[in-house]
């Protein structure tokens, strides 16, 4: 309740959120506005389905369409201004049915809450002054929302990395996963990297830094990394993207995800893919946690406003 109440929080006043903060940037997504495609595929080895019934965890190849991204909503931004990266995957099976999944390289997030992630907005407004956040706005956030102090940590504890291809990238959000007979286990999922994870050396600032780099790694080989169910136990936060789950439960290597090419993102394949994370096959469900209902409300804003304006620039 509430989420579609009119005056209250809804996905136009979020997607309106990043467009004060980032400035208008026609045909573009709202948030993780800069990035490129990627085009590959996934290889199940049969231990997901232990879990769940979903096509994709049989021992098959599925297709996949991705897009590595930073985040904020201005789409010339330098690739390093962040310590965030993400990647985002579509995989369509044979018979259709589609997963989309939005991941970051944090296990956790900042908040937990879609009126908390709102509140986060307002306050790195930057200042038309300085074209930076003030300071004592972000401390007052922090300080009245405790619960971003492990995200944080979690970046002072892990440097960022030095490619998009030797980083671990998290649904953070919980899911269910079902299987044949019905039976739920909750999961958050990962792929890590083959390729050892080395840390960004000081001083790289070119604005292309890690799109360059991997276009240029995508040309010489593929890249690949492992797809890692990390099973809930009872007692677990299933709901609240800012706890991680302790480290010693069980983690199910569901198979090889191998990406072969990279495409601009202005014609690529993915440009017109609403990567919304509650878009699944049959054999996987979304949780409670309330960040999957707010996160498909505001991508689907964000991509209708960016369909509509990318038609527009092509009707000129
Ligand atoms: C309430 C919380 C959140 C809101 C409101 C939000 C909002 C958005 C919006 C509007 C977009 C642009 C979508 C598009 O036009 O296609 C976006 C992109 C993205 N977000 Fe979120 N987000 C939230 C939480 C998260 C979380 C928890 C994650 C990571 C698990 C995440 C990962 C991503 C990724 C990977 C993209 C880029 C997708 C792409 O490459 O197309 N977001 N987000």
């Amino acid at each position: 309740a509430g989420w579609f109440t009119p005056d209250r929080l809804t996905p136009q006043r979020i997607t309106n959120s990043f467009t004060a903060n980032a400035g208008e940037h026609p045909g573009f997504r709202r948030n993780h506005a800069k990035g490129v495609c990627v085009i590959g595929y996934f290889e199940g080895n049969g231990q997901g389905s232990r879990y769940s019934s979903a096509t994709v965890f049989g021992q098959v190849r599925t297709p996949v369409v991705g897009r590595f991204a930073v985040p904020g909503g201005n789409p010339s931004v330098a690739d390093t201004s962040s310590p965030v990266r993400s990647l985002a995957l579509q995989f369509t099976s044979a018979n259709g049915e589609q997963w989309r999944t939005g991941m970051n390289n944090t296990p956790i997030f900042i908040v937990n809450t879609p009126q908390a992630f709102y509140e986060s907005l307002q306050a790195a407004r930057p200042d038309p002054a300085t074209g930076k956040p003030d300071g004592a706005r972000l401390q007052a956030f922090f300080k009245a929302h405790p619960e971003t102090a492990p995200f944080r940590q979690w970046l002072k504890a892990n440097p960022p990395s030095s490619s998009f291809i030797n980083s671990t990238f998290y649904s953070i959000n919980a899911f269910k996963l079902v299987d044949g007979s019905g039976r739920i286990q909750l999961a958050r999922w990962s792929v890590t990297p083959d390729a050892a994870y080395d840390q960004l050396p000081p001083g790289v600032t070119a604005p292309n830094a890690l799109q360059d780099e991997l276009i240029a790694r995508l040309q010489n080989g593929t890249a690949r990394w492992h797809l890692q169910l990390q099973l809930a136990q009872a007692g677990d936060q299933v709901n609240d993207a800012t706890v991680a789950w302790p480290a010693d439960r069980p983690v199910v290597d569901a198979g090889v995800l191998t990406l072969e090419r990279a495409a601009a993102q202005d014609d690529g394949p993915c440009r017109d893919i609403n990567f919304d994370p509650t878009i699944l096959p049959s054999g996987i469900k979304v949780s409670d946690d309330p960040l999957l209902a707010a996160r498909s409300g505001a991508y689907d804003s964000s991509f209708n406003l960016r369909a509509r304006e990318q038609a527009a620039l092509h009707a000129k």
